[in-house]
Parts: C-alpha cells; structure tokens; sequence
C-alpha cells in the first residue's frame, strides 16, 4: 500500500505527478491557509507533510500516529519545534540554496528602493506631482561605495555580499555567530562585533534565522547606536526585530529609513504604522517569489520528501537533525 502525503501549499502539476508516482497525495488548493482544525483531522492517517506555514508542534505530532516527515517549502523553519520532531522520530527537511540568489536579487531591489526612494517617486509620477524638475527635498542617497553590515552571513547573505562587492564596490562587513574565514577572503568582507557593525554602517542588512537566540535582536538599543543615515533592511523574519522600537526610531528620526519584506504579523495589518511611512518600502513577504524559484523549491521538496518516505535522509535535512 502506497504512503500517504498532504500537502497544504499549491504544486505544480508536474510536482504533483512526481509525488503520485511513489505515494498517495492528498492536496489543500485553496489561496487560504488550511484551518488549523482540518489540518489535525487530515493528518492521523498521513505518512508525509508539505507545508510552509503550519506550526509543526507538540499538538500536530499528538494527531499524527503514523507521521514520518515533514518538508518545508521554504528555507526558514520557524514553524517547526525541533525538539518535538527529535523527540518522535520525525525527518524535517528546508530548501537551503535553491533559493539564494533569488532572495538575494531582491533583497538589493530592496536597498536601492529604500535609498533612492523609487516606490515613493513613482507614486509622486503617478500621481501627477511631477511638474517642474524635482530637487534637494526628493533627492535620494548613494549604494555605491557605501558601507553595508550583514547581520546572519549565511546562504543569503554571501551572495548579498557579492553583489555588494563586486557590482556596487561598497564595503562589507559581517557579524555572525561564528567568524567564517573562508567567507572572508573569498568575497573581500571582514568580521565585524555587533555593537560596531551597529555603529558604523550605512546599510544594516538582517539575514539571521528566527530563534530564541535571535528574537528581537535588533532593538531600541540598537537604533539607538545607528547612524541617523542608516537604512535598515530586514528580509529575515519580523520578530528578530522588535518592531514597535523599530517604528518609535523611525518616528523619531534614529535611523532615515528601512526595507522590509517580513513583518511580525503576516499579513502586515492594514493599521501598522510602518505602511503610512513614506521613507518604509514593504514587500508581502516575496524573497524567494519568482515563478521558476518557487518551482524549483517545490520540486527540490517533493523530492526531499520521497527521499525521506523512502528511509534515505536527504541533503535537505535540517541541520539539528543532522
Ligand atoms: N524574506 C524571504 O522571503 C526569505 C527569508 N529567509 C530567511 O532568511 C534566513 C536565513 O537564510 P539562509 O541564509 O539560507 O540561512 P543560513 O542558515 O545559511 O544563514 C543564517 C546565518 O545566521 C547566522 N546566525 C544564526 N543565529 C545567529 C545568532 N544568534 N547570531 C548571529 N548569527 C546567527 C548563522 O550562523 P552559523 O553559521 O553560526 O549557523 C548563519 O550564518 C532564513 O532562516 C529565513 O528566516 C530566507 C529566504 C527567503
Ligand atoms: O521566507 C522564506 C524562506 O524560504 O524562509
């Protein structure tokens, strides 16, 4: 008898093909997220789960006797509690770097956004504001030969260092938990403490997973300490930020302006602050968002999730399960 997979996230029909070939497939196609309710009912009887925004927890693996993976459409895997999977037996698998220059690209259209304002001088376009040649009020600032800190250089953030290097010749400097030296030569960064990559940057670039380490890394005490010329980009996840102090240094000038593609709740509440600030570019969430990516990272799952149902463990596997 073949195994039993859901999937709570939309595939591609020849991902779906893929799946049916070695197990029976079970799919939620609609745009909202499967109810928390149906999902517990559907998963006593599943052998395999594809998801990217369910919260895999204790309550999840009570309802699932006979659960024996989990795959991620997505390289961050807040949503899991590992210990919980180590505890039962059950694989986890991510998409490490299937993904990584896509988010890259975007997290560049991001600073250049935030810098030289486009979305704002768009809408000033649009709107019919332009009249007359535009000056001092609605100039923009610099990319190039600026000075960008990664916070998290990991998968992302190396390739977010190239581009800073090699196509805007900025300087780059990293903080991470563990110095990576081999980073450092081949991509012409150096290793930098937090407090001084806070301190000195034009660019502050938020790249770390969401952990209890992480959780509202960036505070008040840190838009304190940064450049009131900073920009603050933050494609990692919103609660790495505690992002009512984000919203006070921003209202009160700390920092001049800030990318984001995450926020804490999403999505974003139509109310936040954040959306009615004019120097703020907000994303829905889209760094890995370009259809041949997101295929990939689907297909890059499904396989995982074979691999996994078949007793291999794949490369995909997340590390703590290593
Ligand atoms: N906006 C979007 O659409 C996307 C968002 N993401 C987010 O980006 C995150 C990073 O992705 P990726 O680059 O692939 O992940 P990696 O694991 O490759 O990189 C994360 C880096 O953060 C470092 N890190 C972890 N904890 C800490 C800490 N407490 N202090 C300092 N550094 C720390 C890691 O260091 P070490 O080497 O010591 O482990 C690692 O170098 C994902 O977890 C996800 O949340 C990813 C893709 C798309
Ligand atoms: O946020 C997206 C991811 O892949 O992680």
């Amino acid at each position: 008898m073949k195994k039993k997979v859901l999937v709570t996230e939309p595939i591609p029909s020849h991902v779906k093909e893929l799946l049916e070939r070695e197990v029976e497939v079970e799919l939620w196609e609609q745009a909202d997220q499967m109810p928390r309710e149906l999902l517990l009912e559907k998963i006593t009887d599943k052998h395999g789960l594809i998801t990217s925004k369910d919260q895999i927890d204790e309550e999840l693996i009570k309802h699932a006797p006979v659960l024996e993976a989990v795959s991620n459409i997505s390289v961050g895997y807040d949503n899991f509690d590992v210990q919980v999977l180590k505890e039962n037996n059950i694989l986890a698998t991510h998409t490490p770097y299937v993904l990584d220059e896509t988010v890259a690209d975007l997290i560049f259209g991001l600073i250049i956004s935030t810098a030289r304002r486009i979305p704002e001088l768009d809408r000033y376009v649009k709107d019919g504001n332009w009249t007359h040649s535009i000056d001092t009020p609605m100039f923009g600032d610099n990319v190039h030969h600026k000075k960008l800190g990664i916070i998290g250089m990991g998968r992302i953030g190396e390739k977010v260092a190239r581009r800073a290097r090699l196509g805007f010749e900025m300087e780059v400097s990293y903080y991470n938990r563990n110095r990576k030296e081999e980073v450092e030569t081949k991509y012409d960064v150096y290793y930098e403490d937090f407090h001084s990559l806070i301190a000195t940057s034009d660019f502050i670039l938020l790249m770390t997973p969401l952990t209890d380490e992480t959780y509202h890394l960036i505070d008040k005490d840190a838009f304190e300490n940064m450049k009131e010329s900073c920009f603050f980009i933050n494609a990692s996840r919103g609660a790495v930020v505690n992002e009512s102090e984000l919203i006070a240094a921003l209202e009160q000038k700390q920092i001049r302006g800030a990318g984001l593609d995450v926020f804490t709740q999403e999505p974003v509440d139509i109310s936040n602050p954040l959306l009615k600030m004019n120097n703020v570019v907000t994303l829905p969430h889209v760094g890995s968002a370009t259809a041949e990516t997101r295929d990939e990272m689907k297909q890059f799952t499904a396989e995982s999730m074979l691999k996994c149902l078949q007793g291999d463990k794949p490369e995909s596997l997340i590390k703590e399960l290593k």
